[in-house]
């Protein structure tokens, strides 16, 4: 589980804050969305999360573990799935699994067979010994989700994971992920894609300005929400339906 208390994030270039005093409870297990309008504060709020950056004020825990004094332990017990590739292009789809396998202890036969099951699981085990320079932006994202799950994280961060990839690509990779949860591993998401958190995510976060707007199932959020049919309603009522462009 993940307890979250009054953390705020101020980027030292930035006017205001991307993350305001924030708390969120996620309990194990769930498969939950963080969702909200460009700017709202996901990626910075998931980046805390995975250590990635330091939160200006607040702090959280992960399974107990608090995020100052554990961590090494944290490492171990996370995955990260990042917006950007993490893979080198002239390497093979094997080879960066290799490399990315071996940066958390693992190595050997066991490896292999790890690696070639995930890439089975994820359609791509034909194409396991092309380079990755030679992919497809949907191969590339299901490499990336493979290179962050070879350590059995017991809490999986993904950053937009589905973004820019075909419908084929996104049902393997929510199949996957679902298949992940079934074994255990708890599931933190960002997305835009409304429909698709609403029919994957056990509970879901609306965030906006950084803050918390409203946390709960789909369901039931849609059912409180007077007039709304779905979540991108329930979205829309909540966050406005104005432009948030910034740079
Ligand atoms: N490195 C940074 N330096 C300064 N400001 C930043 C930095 N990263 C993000 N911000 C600002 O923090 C706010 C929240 O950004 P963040 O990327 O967390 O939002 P988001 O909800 O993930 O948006 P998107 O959906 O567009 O990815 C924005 O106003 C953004 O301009």
């Amino acid at each position: 589980m993940i307890q979250i208390e009054q953390i705020s994030k101020k980027y030292k270039t930035a006017e205001n804050y991307s993350v305001s005093n924030l708390d969120l409870f996620i309990a194990e297990h769930e498969i939950f969305g963080l969702l909200g309008p460009n700017g709202a504060g996901k990626t910075t709020l998931l980046s805390i999360l995975c250590s990635l950056i330091k939160p200006t004020s607040g702090s959280f825990t992960i399974n107990g573990l608090n995020y100052k004094s554990h961590k090494n332990e944290l490492k171990q017990l996370i995955g990260i799935v990042p917006q950007e590739y993490a893979l080198y292009p002239t390497l093979t789809a094997f080879e960066n699994l290799k490399y990315f396998g071996s940066m958390y202890g693992l190595k050997g036969k066991n490896l292999d067979i790890k690696i070639n099951a995930a890439l089975d699981h994820l359609g791509l085990l034909a194409f396991a010994n092309k380079n990755i320079e030679t992919f497809s932006g949907g191969m590339k994202r299901r490499v990336n989700l493979i290179a962050s799950i070879l350590h059995e994280p017991k809490v999986l961060f993904l950053d937009e994971p589905t973004v820019g990839v075909d419908v084929q690509s996104k049902n393997v990779i929510i199949e996957f992920l679902q298949d992940l949860n079934k074994e255990g591993t708890t599931i933190i998401y960002t997305s835009h894609h409304l429909n698709e958190a609403e029919l994957f995510c056990t509970k879901v976060a609306i965030i906006d300005h950084g803050k918390l707007i409203v946390k709960g199932e789909p369901k039931e959020l849609i059912s409180k929400h007077q007039g709304a049919h779905n979540l991108e309603e329930v979205f829309l009522s909540l966050t406005g339906k104005g432009l948030r462009d910034y740079a």
